[in-house]
This record gives structure tokens, sequence and C-alpha cells, in this order.
């Protein structure tokens, strides 16, 4: 059997393959809602065959979007059209996940396409960030963000509460706290971005209170029998990395302690001056060693572009699930290409039979 069309469960929940779609912000909402567009772009990944597919980072707060245009989960009003999304999901074959996120000192931004760069908080679709410290990002992001009170922090952890309990209502089956890329609960636990001298700074223990204690709180309102897992970025290649990914592992040994199922590995993406060794899969090893460490299953993504290469980190035991981003952007059916590349038996039916029936006895004329 290949790998990587392996079952997969967790808890309750079985992906019927390893490979998922990661959260990917379409910054395409208005007031945190959905429309037609989520509803394309969402149920597209699922047809092509995914096993997980993750709704895009979705604001706990509005002050929590990256830009004016994410998608939020603030409010009750919004619960409606992310259970549209969820059933879109399901009604392909595949488990419908949500990322629940906090953008920190990264929010008030313009669109990637409109500049990728903060929106003064002056400015009529702009507002005040907020963080750890009052240290600001830099380059494109140079807005100072307001540091964060006691009750900030009561309230913010408050939102991702209720965020998860709305996720739930929405019918999703595998949540994702964005603990990752820069965004709060990252930027807390960087010496980057947290400068603060109280319990939720100093050293990796205070740096990572924040995070536990937010996990905590949606362990206790998050079913025990459905997946709940981080996204965390455990490296920044700022020249600490050995540093880091030490303090990192010790943080998801307790992530695990707490009731976190699954990390998916990524970058910290807290200092400006980072140097990202790009490339195919460059994360996998690093993500194996989180894996054998902190004895906990986990995804990676980065440039598992080729089915080939997403095969063998599920052979060679790096990683459970496979996170394919971009190139879902460019064939929402690369599920189904992979596993026609890999040689599965029946590749065609990795889609629903309405597809499936005529790929079956078609090859298209390059292949004839
Ligand atoms: C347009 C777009 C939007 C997002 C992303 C990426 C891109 C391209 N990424 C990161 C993404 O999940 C993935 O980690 C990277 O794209 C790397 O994987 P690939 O190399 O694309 O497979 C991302 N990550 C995340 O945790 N939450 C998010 O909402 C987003 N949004
Ligand atoms: N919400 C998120 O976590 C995002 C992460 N990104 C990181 C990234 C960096 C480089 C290439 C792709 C993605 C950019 C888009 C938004």
């Amino acid at each position: 059997m290949t790998a990587l069309f392996e079952q997969f469960s967790l808890k309750d929940v079985t992906l019927r393959n390893r490979i998922a779609v990661p959260p990917m912000c379409q910054y395409s909402a208005e007031d945190g809602f959905t429309n037609q567009w989520h509803e394309a772009n969402y149920q597209s990944f699922a047809r092509g065959g995914a096993g997980l597919v993750i709704v895009e980072a979705t604001a706990v707060s509005p002050e929590g979007r990256i830009t004016p245009n994410c998608l939020g989960i603030w409010k009750n009003e919004h619960v409606s059209g992310l259970k549209n999304i969820a059933e879109r999901i399901k009604s392909q074959g595949a488990v419908a996940g949500i990322q629940i996120a906090h953008a920190g000192r990264k929010a008030s931004a313009n669109r990637p396409w409109e500049g990728d760069d903060h929106i003064q908080p002056s400015e009529e679709n702009g507002w005040q960030p907020i963080g750890p410290s009052a240290k600001a990002f830099g380059a494109h992001l140079p807005v100072t963000p307001t540091e964060m009170t006691k009750a900030d922090i009561e309230r913010v952890k408050a939102d991702f509460v209720k965020g998860a309990e709305r996720a739930l209502e929405a019918g999703y089956e595998w949540l994702e706290l964005h603990f990752a890329h820069g965004y709060l609960a990252q930027s807390f636990f960087s010496k980057h971005a947290n400068k603060r001298t109280d319990e939720y700074g100093g050293d990796a223990q205070g740096r990572g209170r924040f995070l536990l204690e937010t996990l905590s709180a949606v362990r206790e309102v998050w079913p025990e029998n459905l997946p709940l897992t981080v996204r965390f970025g455990v490296i920044e290649y700022d020249g600490e990395d050995e540093q880091t990914l030490s303090e990192s592992i010790e943080l998801i040994k307790q992530f695990k302690e707490i009731g976190a199922d699954f990390v998916s590995v990524s970058v910290g993406f807290n200092t400006p001056e980072a140097n990202i060794p790009w490339g195919p899969a460059f994360l996998a090893p690093v993500a194996k060693r989180v894996r054998d460490e902190a004895d906990i299953p986990v995804a990676t993504a980065w440039g598992v572009d080729t089915p080939e290469l997403a095969n063998e980190t599920i052979e060679n035991q790096q990683l459970d699930v496979v996170m394919v981003g971009r190139m879902h952007l460019t064939n929402p059916h690369w599920t189904y290409y992979a596993a026609k590349q890999l040689g599965v038996e029946k590749p065609s039916w990795v889609m629903p039979a309405p597809y499936a029936h005529w790929l079956e006895r078609y090859a298209p004329s390059d292949e004839r």
C-alpha cells in the first residue's frame, strides 16, 4: 500500500489519506463572514480527494484579523456560514478542520496583493495592534503594538475559548490553534517580540505561559474525542536555532500533557532578519525531531510539492500527515494527480463517482 494513501486515525476521526490542505488565508471576507469564494475554494480541495481540509486562520476577535478581509468567528452570526463550509468539505469525503487565530502585532495589514504592509491605526480601515510587548515586527509591519495588560490576556484567552465553541457548533471535527508564523501566540514565545518582566515573559516557561493557558482553556471546551491540534513555529532561522528548537520541543511536551493530540510543525516568522533555508520539504527533518522527541503525531508543510516527496516523508516516518498548500492552489485535485503518479489502484476513485467513473476510462491525449 502506498504510504501517502493509507488512512490516519486520531481520536474518533479518520482521514482517508495522509494529505491535508493547510490553512491558507483567502482575505475575501467582509466583517468576517464567508461567501461564495470560500464555498468554492474549500469544496474544490475536498472534491479533489484530500483527507483533511483546514479552513484558513479565522480570527477570534476583530482586532485579531491580519487584514480587514480575514474570516472571523468572533460572533455567533459567523457560525452559519462556517457551518456551510464545513458541510461542503464533509460532503466530498474530507475531514473538516479549522484554524482559529489572533494576528497580534501583525494585525491591521493590507492584503498581500495590495501591499502586505501595515495599515496605520489612524486610517479608516486600520486598527491598533496588540502584542506581548511594545515591540514592532519591523520591515513592512512597523507599527508598534500596545503591550497587553493582564486583562487583555484574559480577554483574548476567552476569545479563543468562544471561538472553539463556535467551531464545534459549526461542525468542525479538527481544531487547530494558530500558535505559529509570528502572530499573537507565537510572538509571546519569541524573545524577539516578548520583553515582558511578568509571568508571561522571561524564560521559556514564562514566554510559553500564554500558549499553555490558551490551550488549557480550549481543552476544557473541545470534546475529548475530536483532535485538538496546534500549529507551532519551532524554529526561527535567526542564528539561535538549537536553543529555540530545544525550548520548543520542551513546550510541545507540555502541550501534549495538557491534551494536544497533534502538532503541525512550522516556522516562527518573528523577525524580518530570518534566513529561511527555503527548499523542497526543508522542514520535514525538523518535524521528525519533534515527532520523535515529544512523541506526538506531526505534520509539516513547506515545499512538499511532488507526490514522490510527500510519500517519502510518510514512508521514512518524518511525518504522519503532509500539508500540501500552494500546489492545491495550482490544482485542487492534487490528490487525484498524486494517486495517478504513485500508481495507486483505481486512482480516479479518490474523487466522487461523477468524476471518478469517467476518468477511470479516459487517458488524456498526451498520455495515449
Ligand atoms: C495564500 C496563503 C495563505 C496562507 C498561507 C500560505 C499561503 C500561500 N499559510 C501557510 C500555508 O499553510 C503553508 O504552510 C505554506 O504555504 C507552505 O506550504 P506549501 O509550500 O505552500 O505547500 C498559512 N498558514 C497558516 O497557518 N494559516 C493561514 O491562514 C495561512 N494562510
Ligand atoms: N496566516 C498565516 O499564517 C499566513 C502565513 N503566511 C506565511 C507564508 C510565508 C511565505 C510563504 C507562504 C506563506 C503568509 C500568509 C498568511
